[in-house]
């Protein structure tokens, strides 16, 4: 589904990514695991085509991403949920619900009955502004707008980051069941080890911009990953 092969990427004059390679497969979670600044957001924007890189390849069920502006990449299938949120604040829960139509041809533009199935209190807040919602219903609402798009690749930036345990619980439920309908590659970007440990199907750990493990869940060690990405 996803392939990506030795990105480097630069701030500037500064080299944040160093050859970094990553896959991740249609009804998997791959995730990506590191201390504060090791660039996993970096990774995350460079996928998303939010930044440049500076070398290496995209690749999405075969087609090159790398060249493409993130709207194109969006309409390629490829969703990414930021690390804040970034929802519309002054706008509502609906309005902010359309905003992921601009990736979708007009027939298709509607809210699929699932996505309040998945996150009910969505529609009970639809004509509340999204400024008003807590953080966790906020976080909702970016993981329910980005499944709007009907993407193929759904890019997660630290999903349980300031959220209360039930909603953290909850959102381990809508990404567990994204992952079992099996249409999707989830690539999710986390530091809470145990939500992360408890939903992946495959890890990253990254270390001063370079990956420094890659491997399957049954072939990692719990306790050498736990050392990786420990603060
Ligand atoms: N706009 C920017 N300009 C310059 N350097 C930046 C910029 N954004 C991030 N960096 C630097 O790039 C490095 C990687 O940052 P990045 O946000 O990708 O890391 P991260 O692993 O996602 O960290 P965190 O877990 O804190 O979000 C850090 O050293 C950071 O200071």
């Amino acid at each position: 589904m996803l392939s990506v092969e030795n990105l480097s990427l630069h701030y500037g004059q500064s080299q944040i990514l160093f050859d970094v390679s990553l896959k991740a497969q249609r009804g998997q979670v791959s995730c990506v695991m590191g201390t504060n600044g090791v660039g996993k957001t970096s990774l995350l924007k460079a996928v998303s085509g939010v930044l440049p890189i500076s070398g290496g390849t995209i690749t999405l069920q075969g087609s090159p991403m790398q060249t493409l502006p993130p709207h194109q990449r969006a309409q390629n299938g490829i969703a990414y949920v930021p690390q804040g949120r970034e929802i519309f604040p002054l706008m509502t829960v609906r309005e902010n619900l359309q905003s992921g139509y601009a990736c979708l041809p007009k027939s298709e533009q509607k809210v699929p009955d699932q996505i309040y199935e998945l996150f009910p209190v969505l529609k009970e807040m639809l004509n509340r502004r999204g400024g008003d919602l807590s953080g966790g219903q906020q976080q909702q609402l970016a993981i329910a707008r980005a499944l709007i798009t009907k993407p193929k690749l759904l890019l997660l930036d630290e999903p349980t980051e300031g959220i209360q345990p039930n909603i953290i619980q909850q959102i381990g439920r809508v990404i567990s069941f994204l992952r079992d309908e099996g249409d999707m590659a989830i690539v999710l970007v986390e530091q809470y080890f145990d939500f992360a440990y408890g939903i992946a199907d495959h890890f990253y750990a990254m270390k001063r911009g370079a990956m420094v493990l890659d491997g399957a869940k049954d072939e990692v060690d719990r306790d050498t990953m736990l050392g990786l990405v420990a603060v």
